[in-house]
């Protein structure tokens, strides 16, 4: 709802109703043209503060609304009531106001904002453009490139930016409706007409189509398939060139593609998953809202090699004490020397002093007896990070939360070296880990709630995006990786070439495609995992055993191009060439086109014509496929907790929602039909044949996702 009240005995204030940030529903939409109604018609008012209840101005449009009927009063037209009124209509900023907040505030004649408000059109991340007047009102107010800037990124501003760019016409350091009720008392009487920004020209742009060519070809460069920054370009177009009303009608046009699209669809559903996995739970029923933390004031890092420099990095930049431990010498030097460039490089970028002063460094265990957290980050070795446990639980003072950051080991054998492995629990993070926002957070069968709740707390000032997951070989991002990856390898031997491969799941929207990750990680980082698992046999083995390890289907591919020292960027040669080692420009490489040729002729396998289709379904299904066995062993909550982790830990494109989401959308019969057929044809890949919970779902009708935890619950309590 909107409250209205007269204040000050001229002033009348609308207040807006709707917890938690106050978006346009239905009702407020309501109470706004109710309340300037009132305002408008009442002699004693002079003029009119709009405001957000709790210091939150609004949140803009109530997407939760957007996929239903959408009733009640239109956007537009209340916008341009406000601004054609002949009392002056000021915007009291406090909190934020995003979409159609800000839009509302661009509606008023004035706006004041507190000095912590944030301020953006962030609708480009719901794969909309700021369609009530937004798109046509910002770059006839602060000029085209700066709105072009804040319209096709999303991004939210301060306050102090705001003035700057003339978004915002004063900052308040104290009660911003107070001042904002003063200022309507001082600006009555003033002429409106130079404050309906509807009336604006844009400032001038010179070569106008030179800077929208420029800006379009970035964003088509960038977007990687996204249909909403583009639209948004075109919209703000629009204003540069067209009377203000034609403006709007171009907005509209657009809006309507964008506003029943997949894309928006996709990354609304992203919007609010990344709320639901905010509220983890385990599988004993321990949950975000039971289980509380403890306060984390210093926190250790042991194992200075690049996971544990960006994880000191991060911990430090977040404010945190750290003791950063490694004990081989050349290393220590290494990362005190990188890390102090990492704190250097960041605090150029944000513009805070470089945090230099949070860290001490140590080559001596001894020195983490009094931190309250630590993060192991060593070689990814089981009897290694056994060792370290050990030692870690006689060091550390009793309650100390002991974290591995391992990325696929089992944590409950590190838990088992410890004499607390209730406190013990996996916080993988992604590389670089001071970059990545992701984090997931491992609970193993004896790890405590209030260790999960003290990681996700963690994860969560460090400003990653946490997920909590169970524990199992790979967690949920690598396990899935593994099927996706195979698949990426026998579309190789059967006629596919690293391109073919990386340009389908790039055009799909992928950040980097299966075999230029591979380049970028290292050849061989897998290639060591494989021995240790007695995959490879020298040469790629031959005869019967050539093609097959533990009775399914294994490409020795990989293997045979690391014996041929073919590690990726870093040696200047992987699936790619590169000019050099450590270059990151990946050329087609001939050498490894007749490398495959080889391959296929000595294994007698005959290259056929591979669609881009068949690599995305072969990929793909084969992930998702996996995603569904993950919930159905319970490692993932829900559907939204994969998306989550693909979006923000593995490139997946954000405008098609994630795997599990993707599935949804393909529709769950069309994937579970195609699962079957290639599982038919490669009877010898079991990460082919269609999962339990995929056929029920399927049998059931294909429910909705947002329905899938139920049906998730019916399956765990039948098996
Ligand atoms: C067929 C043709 C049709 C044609 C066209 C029809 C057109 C009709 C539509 C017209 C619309 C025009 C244009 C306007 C569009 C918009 O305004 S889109 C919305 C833009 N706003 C945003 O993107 C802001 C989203 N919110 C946030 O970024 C953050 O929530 C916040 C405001 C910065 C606050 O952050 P924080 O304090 O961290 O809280 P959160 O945890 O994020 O959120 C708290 C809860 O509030 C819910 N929520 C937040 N914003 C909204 C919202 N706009 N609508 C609905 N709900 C919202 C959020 O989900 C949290 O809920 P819970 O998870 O349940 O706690």
């Amino acid at each position: 709802m909107a409250q209205y009240s007269l204040v000050s005995g001229s002033v009348g204030l609308i207040t807006l109703k709707n917890p938690p940030v106050n978006a346009l529903g239905a009702v407020v939409r309501h109470g706004i043209v109710d309340s300037v109604e009132k305002a408008l018609s009442d002699p004693k008012v002079k003029s009119v503060v709009i405001c957000g209840q709790n210091g939150m101005f609004c949140g803009g449009a109530d997407i939760k609304e957007f996929g239903t009927d959408m009733k009640g009063p239109p956007l537009i037209p209340m916008f341009h009531s406000l601004e054609a009124a002949n009392k002056p209509v000021v915007a009291a900023i406090e909190g934020g106001a995003f979409g159609g907040g800000l839009e509302l505030a661009l509606g008023c004649h004035y706006r004041i904002a507190h000095s912590k408000a944030k301020v953006g059109l962030p609708e480009v991340t719901l794969g909309l453009l700021p369609a009530a007047a937004g798109s046509q009102r910002l770059p006839r107010l602060i000029g085209v490139p700066a709105a072009l800037n804040l319209i096709t990124t999303g991004r939210h501003i301060t306050a102090a930016e705001a003035l700057q760019l003339g978004l915002v016409d004063q900052v308040a350091d104290h009660n911003t409706v107070d001042t904002a009720v003063k200022f309507a008392q001082s600006v009555v009487g003033k002429s409106l007409d130079s404050r309906r920004i509807s009336n604006f020209q844009c400032p001038p742009v010179p070569n106008v189509d030179v800077l929208f060519e420029e800006v379009m070809q970035k964003i088509r460069q960038t977007s990687r398939g996204a249909i909403a920054p583009i639209a948004c370009v075109q919209a703000v177009r629009a204003a540069a060139t067209l009377p203000y009303k034609d403006g709007l009608q171009k907005e509209k046009e657009l809006m309507a593609t964008l506003f029943t699209s997949g894309q928006a669809r996709s990354l609304q559903y992203c919007f609010f998953a990344q709320r639901v996995v905010s509220r983890w739970s385990m599988p004993n029923g321990a949950s975000w809202d039971t289980s509380k933390g403890r306060p984390i004031h210093k926190a250790a890092v042991i194992g200075l090699g690049t996971m544990g420099r960006g994880i000191a990095v991060a911990l430090a930049q977040t404010g945190f004490s750290v003791v950063a431990v490694e004990t081989q010498e050349k290393q220590f030097m290494d990362a005190k020397k990188a890390v102090a460039g990492m704190l250097e490089r960041g605090a150029k970028r944000s513009g805070k002093v470089a945090a230099h002063d949070k860290i001490i460094y140590s080559q001596n265990l001894q020195a983490i007896a009094d931190v309250d957290l630590v993060i192991e980050a060593v070689f990814e070795d089981m009897a290694l990070k056994k060792r370290v446990f050990r030692q870690l639980s006689d060091v550390c003072k009793p309650g100390t939360f002991l974290c591995t950051n391992t990325s696929t080991l089992d944590i409950d054998q590190m838990a088992a070296e410890t004499r607390q492995p209730e406190l013990v629990v996996g916080m993988h993070f992604f590389a670089p880990a001071h970059v990545m926002k992701l984090l997931e957070v491992v609970y193993g069968p004896r790890s405590s709630p209030e260790a999960v709740a003290v990681a996700m707390q963690l994860g969560k000032k460090m400003g990653k995006v946490s997920v909590a997951v169970g524990n199992c070989r790979g967690f949920v991002g690598n396990r899935m990786l593994k099927p996706y990856r195979d698949q990426a390898y026998f579309l190789l031997e059967e006629g596919a070439t690293p391109e073919l491969i990386d340009q389908a799941l790039e055009e799909f929207g992928f950040a980097m495609g299966a075999f230029k990750v591979y380049d970028l990680s290292g050849l061989d980082v897998g290639w060591k995992v494989r021995k240790e698992e007695g995959l490879v046999l020298p040469g790629g083995g031959s005869g019967k055993s050539a093609r097959i390890r533990q009775g399914v289907r294994y490409s020795p591919l990989g293997d045979l191009m690391c014996e041929e020292g073919r590690f990726g960027q870093k040696t200047g040669r992987g699936w790619y060439q590169y000019d050099k080692p450590g270059s990151r420009d990946a050329k087609p490489d001939p050498w490894v086109h007749r490398f495959l040729e080889d391959y296929r002729a000595r294994h007698g396998l005959v290259a056929r014509r591979i669609s881009n289709q068949e690599v995305l379904e072969r990929c793909l299904y084969a992930m998702i496929n996996e995603g569904f066995r993950i919930l159905e062993d319970g490692i993932a909550a829900g559907p939204e907790d994969i998306d989550i982790i693909y979006v923000f830990g593995y490139g997946w494109p954000r405008h098609r929602g994630g795997p599990m989401f993707y599935a949804n959308m393909v529709g769950l019969p069309i994937v579970l039909e195609r699962l079957e057929h290639f599982a038919q044809a490669n009877p010898d890949v079991p990460t082919l044949q269609p999962c339990n919970l995929l056929r029920k779902l399927v049998a059931s009708g294909s429910p909705p996702i947002s329905k899938w935890r139920e049906a998730m619950k019916n399956v765990h309590s039948q098996l």
